[in-house]
């Protein structure tokens, strides 16, 4: 069994939607929709928020006191230009795991990541077939290229969309690798990587303002109704 370690990073520049992290989302500040989920799956032996700001860290040990551990990422960590990388990288040369440990990120603005994804993530990181794990999206949408040609058809022979297996585009929700890789490579995935499909109604990655809305109309239509 490997040792896993949940890490969500959040800061309070964001940018889109500003605030997004304290933002009530249905009734229950953003952030906390991911956090629920990894607290209530009993999956991780650490469980890290990686913040900048006051008031999340406040929500979190209000809402989780010791479940959930702060980590005070560095600002130079958590300008707008700064990639996600950075703050991870930091993390874990001051936590120090090993290299064998089990590293996940989840983003808070996927916030209807479930328990079964995250399941099924780490039932694939402990097969020990997979250096790095990420979740992807099932689109049936047919692209084209710019100089204007059908990437997923013939003119001749176009698929009815029941008929189409579409594409896997990265969800956005969870990232995941050894400690040993993302230590040694320049981004998380790397080496063999393997995809965690997840539902396509429940894969938002909110960065706009009307990711917010469908946020807001998938929690209320779909995940209170369950
Ligand atoms: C792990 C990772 O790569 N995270 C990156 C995400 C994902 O690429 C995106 O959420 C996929 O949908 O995008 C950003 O938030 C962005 O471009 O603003 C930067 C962030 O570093």
């Amino acid at each position: 069994m490997n040792y896993n370690i949940a890490f969500v990073p959040v800061r309070k520049g964001s940018k889109g939607v500003s605030g997004k992290n304290t933002r009530l989302l249905c009734g229950k500040p953003l952030l906390c929709w991911i956090l629920d989920t990894l607290v209530q799956s009993s999956f991780f032996d650490e469980i890290w928020l990686a913040t900048d700001c006051d008031e999340t860290e406040k929500i979190t040990i209000g809402r989780y006191g010791e479940e959930v551990k702060i980590y005070r990422r560095s600002d130079t960590s958590a300008t707008d230009k700064s990639s996600v990388m950075e703050v991870i990288k930091e993390f874990i040369f001051w936590r120090e795991p090993a290299d064998s440990d089990w590293f996940c990120l989840f983003q808070s603005t996927s916030p209807f990541t479930t328990l079964g994804d995250i399941k099924k993530m780490l039932e694939m990181a402990n097969s020990g077939r997979y250096d790095s794990i990420v979740s992807c999206v099932r689109l049936k949408k047919f692209r084209w290229s710019e100089t204007a040609t059908p990437l997923d058809y013939s003119f001749a022979n176009k698929p009815r969309r029941q008929d189409y297996k579409g594409f896997l585009v990265e969800s956005g929700s969870f990232y995941s690798a050894s400690v040993r890789i993302v230590l040694s490579e320049p981004y998380i995935l790397s080496g063999e990587v393997g995809i965690v499909e997840v539902d396509s109604e429940l894969a938002i990655d909110i960065d706009e303002p009307r990711d917010w809305m469908e946020a807001e109309y998938i929690a209320a239509n779909t995940i209170l109704k369950l």
